[in-house]
């Protein structure tokens, strides 16, 4: 990742993550056990539980039937952030993921970085087990990490993601266009996120079907609710599911989005602050008989 192109100024949250998220994937793959030779040998023993596919995950909802234009619910496993501390921090992901679930959320994202948002893959892996038992209508899970090579998405593969996050403001074109079409070739359609209309042209020109608006600027935490709006033209005459990631915090937020044409919401803090997640949800998505 390029630094923010001044070697004078101090490094951004997303070059330290970055740096820290290197040093962590180097050790992993220096691990007997994890080393990426033998994460790809077992993916290619069939040890990767089934995927389900994200684009038609995120086109039905409780509401699909009844509602249009319908707005799909990414709900957020989130202990805690670089902006905001603790959040939540003892959470129990596997039974939080189950009433996202029930609930009727489309995808269950899962922040695994360890040093600032204390998520793990255990985590992931967790929650993938506990929804499970639901069968073939459970929602999708997305690995939500700085993942920036290959080792990091055969990891998530393994570990039951059906999908992960790309964040462009961290790849180069080339880096991106790569590791996006190593996700498709594991059979996972990625998460592209983007910040601005610069990055959501990159975003297109790779093919990304499923484009998250990012409203908060990872390098100063600024939140904007106005980006994802500025940028649904781009995408409002192709086929691409367009979600509004991040500082959604009530029903008002959702409505306006869902006018604008946004598909799906992902929404992390405000669901591990609910006191009634399964009532929060409700409200915010005003999905009929949720
Ligand atoms: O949340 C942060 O403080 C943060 C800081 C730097 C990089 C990423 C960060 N968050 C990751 C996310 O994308 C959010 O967890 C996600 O969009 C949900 O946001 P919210 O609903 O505002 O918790």
């Amino acid at each position: 990742m390029s630094a923010n192109g001044d070697a004078t100024k101090p490094p951004t949250i997303l070059e330290k993550i970055y740096a820290q998220r290197q040093q962590d994937v180097e050790a992993a793959e220096a691990t007997p056990g994890t080393r990426p030779e033998e994460i790809d040998a077992y993916l290619q023993m069939g040890l990767a539980p089934p995927l389900i596919p994200l684009v038609p995950r995120l086109r039905t909802n409780p509401s699909t039937a009844t509602a249009s234009p319908s707005l799909s619910l990414m709900a957020e496993i989130k202990r805690a952030s670089p902006s905001k501390g603790d959040i939540a921090p003892h959470v129990n992901p596997a039974r939080q993921a189950l009433l996202y679930a029930q609930a009727g959320a489309s995808v269950i994202s899962v922040l695994t970085e360890p040093t600032w948002f204390k998520g793990s893959l255990l985590d992931m892996r967790l929650v993938r087990q506990a929804i499970d038992a639901l069968g073939p209508a459970r929602p999708a899970v997305l690995r939500k990490e700085f993942i920036f090579c290959e080792y990091q998405i055969a990891e998530a593969r393994l570990h039951g993601a059906d999908t992960v996050l790309l964040i462009v403001a961290m790849l180069t074109q080339e880096q991106l266009a790569r590791l996006y079409a190593y996700s498709l070739s594991l059979g996972m359609e990625p998460l592209v996120e983007v910040n601005n209309a610069r990055e959501m042209t990159r975003a297109l020109e790779v093919g990304a079907k499923v484009v998250g608006v990012n409203n908060r600027n990872l390098h100063d935490f600024s939140v904007d609710m106005g980006t994802t709006s500025g940028l649904v033209d781009m995408v409002r005459e192709r086929d691409v599911v367009l979600c509004a990631l991040s500082g959604i915090q009530g029903p008002e937020d959702v409505r306006l989005y869902k006018e604008q044409g946004v598909n799906a919401v992902l929404v992390g803090e405000s669901l591990m602050r609910a006191k009634d997640t399964t009532a929060f949800i409700r409200e915010l998505l005003a999905w009929p008989g949720a």
